[in-house]
């Protein structure tokens, strides 16, 4: 450089005819570029650390095997040694050792996994410590044994899943910023099949309400299904939440009732259905009235159902049934039920029966100075099934009243399912409140949640009007006090038949059949009381009944024919109809059409 560029430029930064300030720009730039890709790479590579994982192990071992064959060559045999011994561990250990197996790595197949990857990573490292990574098939081999680990890593679904939830919640400060919840955090989070769970630990003063009510926008802020976002309180933290997000929606098809499980006893939880995260749902009703609620056709009959099941194989319970509706949903079960009433005057007289049986139970107890009903064959539990219990007329009021309120003791109880409990059809609410047991179904308002689970509840995110198929619910009873979607298992018509039919010789006598029982029963019991009274079954008047019974059926349209005309018919009575509907039904001569409507199967 001449002295003349040297003034023009100043000293040494110029290059040629460059000037050196314009240099220094280029240098600064080419720095910031530098700082700009390093950063940007390493954040990739951090975002990407589990996908990475297998090749940065390789290229670990692969430094490690050449330090140490230079530095400690001696160290090849304590390295297989140690390798071996947790190939072994985590082969054998796990499988008596509960605790570990079920924090970490708890299926076989990823034991065994991950004990191959120790087994051929331990032997390879003993091998090129020995030898020098470099040499002979140990590159070529080392390799093969990348892939070997690689390829299961990657597509393993499990991993993949939880990969997928940790880059979605760490965008968390962001959401949480939009959605009110500023300064919350996610403590702990984890994968399960059918989605995620999310501890969140709130902002000091937050409140699991502030994260119910933003539940839509963590549904939105997650990219979540919609209505697969549900809050719960945490147990032991006022100031944590837990967010449960359900990616596939485990409940979205009919779930079969299971085998029926043989006689039980009503003191036994009975099987319902299936919560969301595949655990049985199970309700108990010894002691307990219950109510279910929800709108038309959202499952009430179908849960019904499922209870009735559960309580005619217990030969320590006697089921009483009112169905306003004619008959339409209870009669299927007739050949289980002690009594039936499709009327309202018979519903009234049923209660007053029952009632009357209560204040004998409470007069037997007080004289033998006993608390509680202890239920059996002998001394069964009374349950009183009320399908859509709005339709009660007004006397049946105060004997309802009387029976939620003082029933529980001596086990004489209401199992009742209404569309919408309102004060007025609950006695002003007296009732609602000794119902132990609520089912809510789906319902259309928020209100509605409160009416049928109770004040509050639908802000404490029992988020019913969330519920998108029949048979899907909420229960909320002293067992079950989060809002955990579930679903009633589904019992279809001809199963219903089945079932009464196959309970019916285990049912328990009615009371009014019991010479020990000393009741002046002041009415007849309320049965659905046929057109034409029942004639004797002789076996000559039973051989044409059945002939009759064969061509009414034979005869029926495709929607089928009605019980009650069946009975018309044949002059027998409805137990007598439904045992040959049942018993034809099983040898496929016979299907029930529609509810309580039969043909011959064609
Ligand atoms: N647990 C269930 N799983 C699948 N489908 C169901 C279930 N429960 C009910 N359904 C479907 O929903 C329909 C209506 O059910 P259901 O008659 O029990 O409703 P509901 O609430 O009693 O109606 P309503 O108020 O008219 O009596 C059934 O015919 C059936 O197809």
């Amino acid at each position: 450089m001449t002295g003349r560029h040297r003034d023009r430029y100043g000293y040494g930064l110029g290059i040629g005819f460059i000037p050196p300030s314009l240099v220094g720009i280029l240098l600064g730039f080419g720095f910031f570029l530098i700082v700009k890709t390093v950063r940007a790479l390493s954040r990739t590579a951090w975002r990407y650390r589990s996908e990475l994982a297998p090749l940065v192990i390789a290229g670990a071992l692969t430094v490690a095997g050449w330090y140490w064959h230079y530095t400690h060559p001696r160290w090849a045999l304590p390295i297989a040694a140690g390798a071996w011994t947790v190939v072994l561990v985590l082969l054998l250990l796990p499988s008596r050792w509960a605790v570990v197996r079920r924090c970490w790595l708890p299926r076989r197949i990823e034991r065994a996994y991950a004990a191959l990857c120790v087994a051929l990573a331990g032997t390879w490292l003993s091998a090129a410590v020995t030898a020098g990574p470099g040499t002979g098939p140990l590159p070529g081999l080392g390799m093969l044994f990348t892939l070997a680990g690689a390829i299961p890593w990657w597509v393993h679904r499990r991993r993949r899943a939880r990969i997928q939830v940790e880059r979605r919640l760490s965008a968390w400060p962001g959401i949480a910023d939009q959605i009110g919840l500023t300064g919350s955090r996610v403590a702990s989070a984890t994968v399960g099949r059918f989605g995620y769970v999310v501890r969140l630990a709130l902002r000091r003063g937050q409140t699991v309400q502030q994260a119910v009510r933003a539940a839509g926008g963590i549904e939105s802020g997650l990219g979540a299904r919609p209505g697969s976002v549900r809050i719960e309180a945490d147990p032991v933290r006022a100031d944590r939440a837990i967010v449960r997000v359900m990616q596939v929606d485990p409940l979205a098809r009919p779930i079969p009732y299971p085998e029926p499980i043989g006689p039980s006893s009503i003191l036994r939880p009975f099987p319902l259905g299936v919560f969301e995260d595949a655990t049985a749902l199970a309700v108990k009703l010894a002691y307990r009235n219950a109510l279910i609620g929800g709108v038309v056709g959202s499952g009430k009959s179908g849960v019904l159902n499922v209870l009735l099941a559960g309580l005619i194989a217990c030969p320590d319970v006697l089921v009483w049934g009112i169905d306003l509706k004619g008959g339409m949903e209870l009669l299927p079960w007739m050949p289980s039920l002690a009594r039936l009433a499709v009327e309202p005057a018979q519903a009234v007289r049923m209660l007053r029966d029952a009632v009357a049986e209560l204040d004998r139970r409470a007069g037997e107890q007080a004289a033998a100075g006993q608390r509680l009903w202890q239920p059996s064959p002998a001394h069964p539990a009374l349950v009183l099934v009320v399908d859509e219990w709005a339709e009660l007329p007004a006397a049946a009021a105060p004997l309802a009243d009387s029976l939620a309120r003082r029933g529980r003791a001596v086990c004489v109880t209401l199992l009742a399912a209404t569309q919408r409990p309102t004060q007025k059809a609950m006695q002003g609410g007296a009732i609602r409140s000794q119902m132990d047991v609520r089912i809510c179904l789906r319902v259309r308002e928020a209100r509605d949640v409160d009416l049928i689970l109770g004040q509050g509840m639908n802000a404490a995110g029992w988020n019913a009007q969330a519920l998108d198929a029949p048979g899907k619910l909420l229960i909320s009873d002293p067992e079950h006090n989060q809002p955990r979607p579930g679903r009633a298992y589904w019992l279809p018509d001809d199963a219903v038949s089945a079932l009464a039919a196959a309970h019916a010789p285990i049912r328990p006598r009615d009371l009014a059949d019991r010479p020990e029982v000393k009741q002046p029963w002041p009415e007849p019991s309320a049965a659905p009381s046929p057109t034409i009274p029942p004639q004797r079954e002789s076996a000559e008047n039973t051989t044409t009944a059945e002939q009759k019974l064969r061509d009414a059926l034979a005869g029926a349209p495709q929607e089928g024919t009605e019980i009650g005309e069946l009975i018309q018919v044949t002059g027998m009575s409805r137990a007598w109809v439904y045992r040959q509907l049942s018993a034809l039904a099983r040898q496929r001569q016979a299907t029930q059409a529609q509810r309580g409507r039969w043909r011959t199967t064609r």
